[in-house]
C-alpha cells in the first residue's frame, strides 16, 4: 500500500505554450486551457510562450523604459503623480509602500491608464481616479511608443482571459464585456541594485497580491521576481527570454469563490549590480464591472465566500492604501 500523501505545492511556475490555444485546433486548445487551470489553482503564476507579442516589441518596451528613467530627474518630477488625482505620471523613488508596516519599496516608476479627457464617460460621471495620463514633454516618440505597447499588451490580455474563463467552464467571452475599455494600468518600473544599508525588509517591491485580472509582466535579464506558493514556500521567477509572466489578481478569488489565488509576490535585485526593468500591464475591468461569483464557482448552497464587488472601487482603495494618498 502507498499511503496517501497530499500532492506538493507547485515548485516553480510552470511556463505554457500559447501556440496551440490560438492555432485553431480544438484539442491544442483544450490542452493549453488544461494548463491554465492547473496553474491558476497553485500557483496562481505562470509564463506564457509563443503569446503573439514579438521579440521586437518587448525589446522596445524596455529599451523606452531605460530611455524614460534616464531622463533629468526634474522632467520626471513634472509627471510627478501625487500631483494628479488619477495617480498617473511618474512615480518617484520610495513613493509606494506595497507591503503595508514595511519600509516603502526601492523603485521608481511611470504609469498610464484610461485617458478620459472631458467628454469621457468616466470625467462626465466623476468617476475617481479619473484623469488624462501624463507625458514627457522632451520625449516625444515616448507617448506613442508607450501606447502602442499598452494596445498590443491588453489586446493579449483579452485573448488570455478568454482561456481563462474556458478554464473555468465559462463561456470563452465572460470576461469581453468589462474588458472592451479595460481600466487598465500599463507601467514601467526601475529597481536599482538594493543598497548594502537598506532598511530591514526593504524591498525592491514589498510582498503583496496585485488588485484587479490579469497581470502581464515583461522583465528584463535580471531577475529578482520571486512568487509565494501555495505552502507558503517562495519561489523564484527567473527571467525567461520571449515570456511574460502571467498572474491573477484579487478578482480571481471572488470569482472563483478561492478556487483561484491571488498570488502573494515581491521583487529583490539583489542577485546582480545591475538596475533591473520590468513592465507589468494590469489588465482590469471598466470601473463599474461588478465583480462576482461566476455560475460554475457557485457553492451548492449559494453563498460564495465574498460579496460582489465594484472593480474600479477596489482598485482605487487599493491605490490610497499603498500610495497613501488618502493622507495627503
Ligand atoms: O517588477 C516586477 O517584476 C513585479 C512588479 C509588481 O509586482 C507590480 O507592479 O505589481
Ligand atoms: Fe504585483
Amino acid at each position: 500500500m502507498i499511503t496517501y500523501e497530499p500532492p506538493s505545492p507547485a515548485k516553480e511556475v510552470p511556463l505554457i505554450d500559447l501556440g496551440p490555444a490560438f492555432s485553431g485546433d480544438p484539442e491544442g486548445k483544450k490542452a493549453v486551457v488544461w494548463e491554465i487551470h492547473k496553474a491558476c489553482v497553485d500557483p496562481g503564476f505562470f509564463y506564457i510562450k509563443n503569446h503573439g507579442v514579438s521579440q521586437e516589441v518587448m525589446d522596445n518596451q524596455l529599451k523606452l523604459a531605460a530611455q524614460f528613467f534616464d531622463l533629468p530627474l526634474e522632467e520626471k518630477l513634472e509627471l510627478d503623480s501625487v500631483k494628479e488625482a488619477s495617480t498617473r505620471g511618474y512615480e518617484k523613488m520610495a513613493a509606494q509602500t506595497l507591503d503595508e508596516g514595511s519600509p516603502p519599496d526601492l523603485k521608481e516608476g511611470f504609469m498610464s491608464s484610461v485617458d478620459a479627457d472631458e467628454n469621457h464617460r468616466y470625467t462626465k460621471l466623476n468617476v475617481p481616479g479619473t484623469g488624462r495620463n501624463q507625458w514627457p514633454a522632451s520625449f516625444p516618440e515616448f507617448q506613442p511608443k508607450y501606447e502602442a505597447y499598452a494596445d498590443e499588451v491588453l489586446e493579449l490580455g483579452r485573448r488570455l482571459a478568454g482561456l481563462v474563463a474556458l478554464s473555468l467552464e465559462l463561456p470563452e467571452d465572460y470576461f469581453a464585456k468589462g474588458l472592451e475599455e479595460p481600466l487598465h494600468y500599463c507601467r514601467i518600473l526601475k529597481y536599482p541594485p538594493m543598497p548594502k544599508d537598506a532598511a530591514p525588509n526593504q524591498l525592491g517591491a514589498g510582498a503583496h497580491t496585485d488588485w484587479g485580472l490579469l497581470t502581464l509582466l515583461l522583465q528584463d535579464d535580471i531577475g529578482g521576481l520571486e512568487v509565494r506558493s501555495a505552502d507558503g514556500q517562495w519561489i523564484a521567477a527567473p527571467p525567461i527570454p520571449g515570456t511574460y509572466v502571467i498572474n491573477l489578481g484579487e478578482m480571481f478569488p471572488v470569482i472563483t469563490n478561492d478556487l483561484y489565488k491571488a498570488t502573494m509576490h515581491r521583487v529583490l535585485n539583489n542577485h546582480s549590480d545591475k538596475t533591473r526593468y520590468s513592465c507589468p500591464t494590469f489588465c482590469d475591468p471598466e470601473y463599474f464591472y461588478k465583480v462576482e461569483c461566476a455560475p460554475s464557482c457557485m457553492p451548492a448552497d449559494g453563498k460564495p465566500k465574498y460579496p460582489p464587488m465594484t472593480a474600479g472601487e477596489h482598485l482605487r482603495a487599493q491605490f490610497e492604501k499603498t500610495f497613501g494618498v488618502a493622507a495627503q
